[in-house]
């Protein structure tokens, strides 16, 4: 077996240092992979896998990718799931020659890519978070710290063990760091989740080491003044900080003080909750679809932040609720205002993720460029406003806006307009800034027109007129005729100057002294040029990072006027209403609407949405339940939800979609659907839909808003009815909710004249010609039956079908009445029967083509409503 190249060997020491990464293996301008690396990267980027060289005897697969387009196939791999081992030169070929003519450039990793730490702009999502996590467990004690790095956010929290589910979903982060132990201990949540965690030994959670890395970050003495943490919290934090160290490589990125938050100031919304009320992700996983899609009127990425961690977590206090309202109320009350601090804002770049890759040292003169236009945009605002009487809440923002005029005025004098993206491209600084760069620019570019001079003067001495002075990366500058003028310029006299270097198929290139000199002071003088470029870079870098605090409370601020005037743009367009938060618990929607449902039907340019009331008014610490019957199709769970959602938006803040509303305040929002298909879980839908009812049973407290639509349909129909009998009674007797309950089984509905908290409501429909009209309008009372032949025929079953089944229905509504089996009275109805009941069609009628053409497997609810539409007008046609 031969001995491993001496380069083969460096590569395999350090990718043994990172099994689980790809290693990205620097070799001049590319980045090559080896082996399995190689084998996997090609694959998932789509690229060649070819070969290079030998070891131990076998070919060694290799692939590569050029270093300038690295970032594209960077994000390519982290979204597929994969972490990258970036690993560099660190010192030129030359220098490695130094030592010996077999020496291997040395190259180290100097940074782990991996989805939680990501900073590039091209990588990351501007209008969402991305978080990282460390999930901690200190003798039973659980505690949660996230950040994210390319904002500067960090926070940690303790939680009990059944919280975490529910935390870990309202921040959906990119990745989790937890031990093998805590993995262990929290698979069914993680999967649940469809988390896979980063594990992490047991000494980067060690407490003990945690606190002494916490204080060298923020050099500080002692973490108290930050707020007092547990050892859990410590743990957690600790491994964050860790972490980061590792994939950064010493280089801490610009994390703001830790802040410690409280499970019970915030609206708890877990996981299926979430999911279901789809309010930052819609059902397909992505923006759309979701609340905040159709919320988001906010016009710079760090308000769209904002906005989403609020929706995200929504409070439980009375005071941060009013206080946001206030200042959704002023931008309301002032539109000229609002709407000159929204023109300005649009001009703001992203300052917060620009100071996350200074901190990083990945920042480019593209990034004080950011912060320039930021600061400049902070101060136009902050202008703007004036004395303006602002509420408290904004009022201590605009104190926030001031304060960098000596940052701006400088970044302002060194930066020239539109600055490259790189530092090594050099030309970022403006001149007059520094006396040495104008200098060394000067030298360089007269070298310029000197050289355009000699040009000249040479063409004119020689009379060679298409001669020329070019340049190129192997022989610098040099002048060139063609071939046809060889011979005089390499004969005397000419020869006695021109000094002949080269000559190729068409031309002959020569050089002089005089040229020679000229290249070297040019040279010289660019070289110096970027040298001060680099220097100034890294001095304003300072500058900025010495503010660092400073401007992360101004990008803050920035953040919280663009929501607060978006949040107020988007009541007055959407005629949205202040809704009334307190202490009671009352829940009283006046003219509520489904903003993403009233959005679709709009856009759809079809019917009005129409808007519905919803009054819960417990007595005392009673329960108030709402029983919600009606057809199919009727509108049921867009009312359950949109209930859901103002009490949502109630609590973040915001104006709600309705006329007016009254709410006390929710302290947890439960929302379920009976029997929603989980494959990708593995469980079956109703286990899955009593894992859920379970939860709620067991958690609901007399400040939960509980939304429960068609409990117990995943099984055989007595079984489903008796759950959801006794999981009602449950909620009003013990969990005493208020809440709102949407079923098919409309035996429940004596419930009302037994239980006090519990009302009966229905959606209203008419009935015309055998076929049902939705009103989608909620009234009091019960539903006398559910039309689901009428909305299967609306569907287009077969007509066959659809007749049978009207007779097997009249059939067992029949037997109850009469209190006899049912069984025999079907058997007296063969399907062919009825069919033959049915009047013979000699051609099938327009409805019928059409009726024939619907494949109701394709159709969606509104589809299926159009469908009805369509075969109303087919037939009154
Ligand atoms: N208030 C409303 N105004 C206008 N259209 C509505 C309203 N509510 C619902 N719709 C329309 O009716 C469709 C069906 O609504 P939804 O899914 O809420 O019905 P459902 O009663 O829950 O039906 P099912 O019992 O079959 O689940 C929606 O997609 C929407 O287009």
């Amino acid at each position: 077996m031969t001995a491993a190249t001496p380069m083969m060997a460096q590569y395999l020491e350090i990718k043994a240092e990172h099994p689980d990464a790809l290693l990205f293996y620097r070799m001049g301008d590319f980045y090559e992979l080896f082996f399995d690396d190689a084998a996997a990267a090609a694959e998932a980027l789509d690229i060649a896998l070819t070969k290079r060289g030998k070891h131990a005897g076998d070919d060694i697969p290799m692939c590569g990718v050029p270093v300038h387009a690295a970032e594209g196939y960077l994000l390519t791999l982290i979204r597929k799931g994969f972490r990258v081992a970036v690993c560099e030169q660190m010192e030129s070929p030359t220098e490695a020659k130094k030592r010996g003519a077999k020496s291997v450039v040395r190259r180290e990793v100097v940074r782990l890519v991996t989805p939680g730490t990501l900073t590039e702009e091209t990588l990351l999502e501007a209008r969402r978070h991305n978080y990282l996590v460390a999930l901690a467990d200190v003798r039973g004690d659980w505690a949660l710290a996230w950040c994210d790095i390319s904002t500067g956010a960090f926070h940690a929290m303790p939680l009990a063990q059944a919280r975490i589910g529910a935390e870990l979903a309202r921040l959906a982060p990119s990745e989790v760091l937890m031990t093998e132990a805590g993995e262990a201990a929290l698979r069914p949540v993680l999967d649940d989740l469809g988390l896979t965690p980063t594990s992490l030994g047991r000494a980067s959670f060690d407490s003990g080491s945690a606190e002494g890395r916490l204080r060298t970050l923020y050099n500080v003495a002692s973490l108290e003044p930050f707020g007092s943490f547990g050892r859990a919290e410590l743990s957690a934090m600790g491994a964050v900080v860790d972490y980061l160290d590792i994939t950064q490589k010493g280089k801490l990125p610009l994390l703001r003080p830790p802040r410690r938050d409280a499970v019970s100031r915030l609206l708890q919304i877990d996981a299926a909750t979430r999911r279901n009320l789809e309010l930052t992700h819609g059902m397909a996983g992505g923006r759309a679809g979701s609340l905040l899609s159709v919320i988001d009127r906010t016009v710079t990425a760090g308000g769209a932040r904002l906005l989403e961690r609020r929706l995200s977590a929504p409070s439980c206090d009375l005071p941060t609720i009013h206080g946001r309202q206030a200042a959704v109320d002023w931008a309301l009350g002032a539109p000229g205002c609002a709407e000159a601090v929204r023109s300005a804002l649009r001009a703001v770049p992203d300052l917060e993720r620009a100071l996350s890759r200074l901190s990083l040292d990945r920042a480019g003169p593209r990034d004080l460029a950011a912060l320039r236009g930021a600061l400049a945009q902070a101060e136009a605002l902050s202008g703007t406003l004036g004395d303006v009487n602002l509420p408290e809440h904004l009022a201590a923002e605009r104190a926030a806006l001031t304060g960098q005029e000596a940052l701006l005025e400088h970044l302002d004098a060194a930066l020239v307009a539109e600055p490259p993206l790189l530092v090594r491209d050099g030309g970022f600084v403006a001149a007059g800034f520094d006396a040495d760069l104008d200098a060394a620019r000067e030298l360089r570019d007269e070298g310029r027109s000197v050289i355009a001079r000699m040009q000249k003067e040479y063409c004119e001495n020689t009379g060679v007129t298409s001669l020329k002075i070019k340049h190129n990366n192997v022989l610098g500058y040099f002048i060139e005729t063609t071939a046809t003028h060889a011979e005089r310029m390499m004969s005397p006299p000419l020869s006695e100057t021109f000094i002949h270097r080269q000559t190729t198929a068409n031309q002959v290139r020569f050089t002089t002294v005089e040229l020679s000199e000229l290249e070297t002071r040019i040279l010289n003088a660019g070289a110096q040029a970027l040298e001060i470029e680099k220097r100034l870079f890294a001095e304003l870098r300072a500058a900025a990072l010495d503010a660092a605090g400073a401007l992360g409370a101004l990008a803050a601020a920035l953040a919280e006027f663009d929501l607060a005037t978006a949040l107020a743009e988007l009541a007055r367009a959407e005629d949205w209403t202040r809704p009334v938060v307190d202490d009671s618990r009352v829940f009283a929607v006046e003219g509520g609407r489904h903003p993403v449902v009233e959005r679709a039907l709009r856009n759809q340019g079809g019917d009005p949405f129409i808007a519905n009331d919803c009054t819960l008014e417990p007595e005392a610490d009673g329960a108030a339940l709402e029983l919600l019957t009606g057809p199919n199709m009727a509108g049921k769970s867009t009312y359950l939800r949109q209930n859901a959602l103002i009490a949502v938006l109630a609590q973040m803040g915001a104006y709600v979609p309705a006329r007016a509303a009254h709410l006390g305040v929710v302290s947890q929002i439960f929302s379920r659907v009976g029997a929603s298909d989980d494959l990708a879980r593995g469980r079956s839908t109703f286990m899955v839909e009593m894992v859920e009812t379970a939860a709620i049973l067991n958690q609901a407290d007399d400040r939960a808003l509980v939304i429960l639509d068609e409990i117990g349909r995943g099984t055989a129909t007595y079984d489903g009815l008796s759950i959801a009998w006794a999981t009602l009674e449950h909620l009003h007797e013990v969990n005493r909710v208020r809440g709102l309950f949407a079923t098919h089984y409309h035996e429940l509905t004596v419930l009302a004249g037994k239980l006090p908290g519990v009302r009966n409501a229905t959606v209203a429909v008419k009935e015309w010609d055998g076929e049902v009209i939705f009103l989608h309008e909620v009234r009091p009372g019960a539903a006398d039956r559910s039309y689901g032949v009428q909305v299967a025929q609306l569907a287009g079953l077969p007509p066959a079908v659809v007749a049978r089944a009207k007779s097997v229905l009249e059939a067992l509504e029949q037997g109850e009445r009469d209190r006899t089996a049912p069984k025999a009275l079907i058997d007296d109805l063969p399907l062919f029967a009825a069919v033959a009941d049915a009047p013979a069609p000699d051609r099938p009628s327009a409805v019928e083509a059409r009726l024939a053409d619907l494949s109701p497997d394709d159709l969606s609810p509104r589809d299926a409503l159009q469908a009805l539409y369509e075969l109303r007008a087919l037939l009154s046609g």
